[in-house]
């Protein structure tokens, strides 16, 4: 599904401040896999995601997604294969817009039509339906404006509005972390579900070691731009915590046990 090669990226350039945030990656992620990323802080996990994502040109390599040559398509295009949650609730959705404005925004993002277009009583209906998959009550709240939902609510409604559209890929950039432990571990579970589906790839950072390898099939850790363990499967069910500290030598205060 998601093929990187060769993948660098390098910041400021020929200056005094030039840092190789990525350094060659290559990887390759399938239909289906769940992939948490753990490294510690500037090893490259947000740049590899914004570079997949198109926020800024990459130095050299190649993204394929879905078979499709991304290396030279701008961000909006490439929005319309790839939904993404970063740390901030109020990033995600248009706060002054109700639930329905929001998703119905995000929907017609796949069907390439705007709000104007208005929201159809099959598309209420069917929001409504996937709404109470959240466990939230949101399904009865669909004509409330988005600011009025706590971080736990709005980021479980961004998780939605991001696989609504039916991307190909789902990149979460610590989407839990500036969340309480009840609502972090309700937007977990919520992403456990969402992903738990053989048409999406998803890559999720986190600093929680232990959320890393509880969640999802395979785990990558990053340092200094590289891709310095992938594991899956037997290999990964026997990793502790303990173990990638010792390996890896970690020493992060945001590595949260
Ligand atoms: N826009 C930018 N301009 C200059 N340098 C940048 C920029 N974005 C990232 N960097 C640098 O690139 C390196 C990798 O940063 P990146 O944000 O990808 O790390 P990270 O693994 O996501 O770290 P963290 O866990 O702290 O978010 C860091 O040294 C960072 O300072």
């Amino acid at each position: 599904m998601l093929k990187i090669e060769n993948l660098t990226k390098i910041f400021a350039k020929g200056t005094i401040n030039e840092m190789t945030a990525l350094d060659g990656v290559n990887f390759h992620g399938a239909s289906g896999d769940f992939i948490t990323i753990i490294g510690s802080n500037g090893a490259g996990k947000s740049t590899l995601m914004n570079s997949i994502a198109g926020v800024f040109p990459v130095d050299s390599g190649k993204i394929v997604l879905d078979g499709k040559d991304m290396s030279d398509m701008p961000e909006h295009k490439r929005a319309k294969m790839i939904g993404r949650v970063f740390q901030d609730p109020l990033k995600g959705t248009a706060f002054d817009m109700t639930i329905e404005e929001n998703l119905s925004i995000a929907y017609n993002k796949k069907r390439r039509r705007g709000l104007q277009a208005g929201i159809s009583r099959s598309d209420r209906e069917l929001f409504k339906e996937k709404l109470a998959l959240l466990g939230m009550g949101l399904e009865d709240r669909m004509k409330e404006k988005v600011r009025l939902l706590s971080g736990g609510q709005r980021q479980a409604l961004t998780l939605f509005m991001a696989v609504i559209a039916e991307p190909k890929l789902l990149l979460l950039d610590e989407h839990t972390a500036a969340l309480d432990p009840s609502a972090a571990k309700k937007v977990l579970e919520l992403t456990d579900y969402f992903a738990d589906n053989d048409k999406l790839c998803t890559m999720m950072i986190t600093h929680n070691m232990k959320a890393a390898l509880e969640h999802g099939n395979r785990t990558i850790l990053m340092q200094s731009g590289k891709i310095k363990m992938d594991i899956s499967g037997d290999e990964r069910k026997k990793m502790t915590v303990e173990k990638l500290i010792e390996k890896f030598e970690i020493d992060n205060d945001r590595m949260l046990l």
